[in-house]
């Protein structure tokens, strides 16, 4: 099959499409197409390893896994890198690079994945940061100076593993996040409130239902004033407030037709794009149903989901362009994530933040390193599994009693 197939985004969803583009069988040409001027890379360390190993900065190391494979796999993939794109003219298949450059296609996948939200606050810019590129880790990593007093804005699972490595490096951290405990809403409440006290025996005090109201300083930043009227002296923030999807490139404005870029790219089951032909969407930025759970379109954060998503969206892409019906099966991926924090490694499977119950099945919240294992249900309906600190082997086997245990919506 000759059909030029664009991949817009050079990351960990853009680089496997490719390779599961040649994998079924697409003969014809494949660009892919990034913004960042790094071949693809692995994004998880950047809050861990990477953020705290100041000698460590070979970026070869870094992507040592996924550049194996692209060679191995996709050598014959064009890679045009520190290219952004800056439009899309879907019904005459037109790419438009941000230095006019037009790229012609015949089939389209949408990689290009998430961005950090930022602080809607005024004030200096210098001290403060947000993760999401190896550009951004490399940046704050220079700032994280022993003693060095550090405000993380968000507890999340990036803002929790961002402060964790921050106290290993000597800086006293503070995370202030305006809602409860942190990682309350995947984790719940009984598990996320013995996080918090599991991490500030360590050191790292928390500010919870307290949001931020400004950043002081001039030019670089001293601190920030809380809603409650008191102030944290810092020399860094970090703002690990969410993320917004890089969807503007696909932006039709004035049209009243195309596809529904309300939070990502709205998928079908197959991963094509709702509202626009030949263009499917894959990794954090695609929003599909999973009947694993029910009807309800997602966005999935996790590093799982491009690997799965590529898989699929690959088959549809290039069943449609050989004129053939794309699979009817359903895609039933099974969400899972890890996060390293301090001694604890968590492992979920699932989709634990749609549970209305969690049973405590393993384990003693008060001591979290020795290991525990919780479930989560909806409506009495197993939908994730959280582990802290259980062994792989064990870790392998909840997966696949998870798969098993779900039934299909
Ligand atoms: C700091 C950090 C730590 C993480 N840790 C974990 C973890 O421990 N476990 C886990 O399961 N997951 C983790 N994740 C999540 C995981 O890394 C992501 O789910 C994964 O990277 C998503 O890959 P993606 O290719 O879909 O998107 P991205 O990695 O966001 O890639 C999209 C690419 O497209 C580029 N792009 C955007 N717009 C354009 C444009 N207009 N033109 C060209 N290129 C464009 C972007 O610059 C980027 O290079 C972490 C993420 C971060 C940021």
């Amino acid at each position: 099959m000759s059909a030029h197939i664009a991949v817009v985004g050079a990351s960990l969803a853009g680089l496997r499409t490719a390779e599961q583009l040649r994998i079924a069988g697409h003969t014809g040409p494949i660009t892919v197409l990034g913004d960042e001027p790094h071949l693809p890379y692995n994004r998880p360390p950047l809050s861990k390893e990477l953020l705290a190993d100041p000698g460590d900065s070979d970026p070869a190391r870094l992507h040592a896994s996924v550049a194996f494979r692209r060679r191995a796999v996709v050598g014959d993939v064009d890679f045009r890198l520190g290219q952004p794109v800056a439009s899309a003219d879907l019904d005459r298949g037109l790419l438009t690079l941000a230095d006019g450059t037009g790229v012609r296609y015949d089939g389209l996948v949408a990689a290009s994945g998430l961005r950090p939200r930022r602080l809607p606050l005024p004030g200096p810019r210098r001290g403060r940061y947000a993760l999401r590129t190896l550009d951004d880790c490399i940046a704050l990593r220079g700032a994280l100076r022993p003693e060095a007093r550090v405000v993380v804005v968000g507890a999340g699972f990036v803002g929790c593993e961002v402060a964790a490595t921050a106290l290993r490096l000597g800086c006293r951290v503070t995370v202030v996040e305006p809602s409860g405990a942190p990682m309350g809403r995947v984790l719940g409440e009984v598990l996320a409130q013995a996080v918090q006290r599991h991490h500030q025996a360590a050191g790292i005090a928390f500010r919870t239902g307290r949001s931020v109201a400004g950043v002081l300083g001039r030019e670089q930043v001293s601190g920030v004033d809380l809603d409650d009227g008191t102030t944290l002296g810092a020399d860094v923030v970090v703002e690990a407030v969410g993320s917004l999807p890089n969807t503007e490139w696909l932006a039709r404005p004035g049209q009243p037709a195309g596809p529904d870029l309300t939070d990502g790219v709205l998928c079908d089951n197959r991963l094509l794009a709702v509202g626009a032909d030949r263009l499917v969407a894959v990794g954090d930025l695609a929003r599909f149903p999973n009947p694993l759970f029910d009807t309800t379109p997602r966005r999935v954060e996790h590093w799982s989901i491009p690997a799965d998503t590529a898989k699929r969206a690959a088959a549809t892409l290039t069943a449609l362009l050989a004129d053939r019906d794309p699979d009817p099966l359903p895609f039933t991926p099974v969400p899972s994530f890890w996060s390293d924090q301090l001694d604890l490694r968590f492992q979920s499977y699932g989709s634990p933040a749609l549970a209305d119950e969690v049973c405590l099945l393993e384990g003693d919240p008060e001591d979290l390193g020795a290991g525990f294992l919780a479930t989560y249900h909806r409506q009495s309906r197993h939908v994730g599994t959280v582990a802290v600190n259980l062994p792989p082997a064990r870790q392998r086997a909840l997966r696949e009693a998870f798969t098993a245990l779900v039934p299909a919506a």
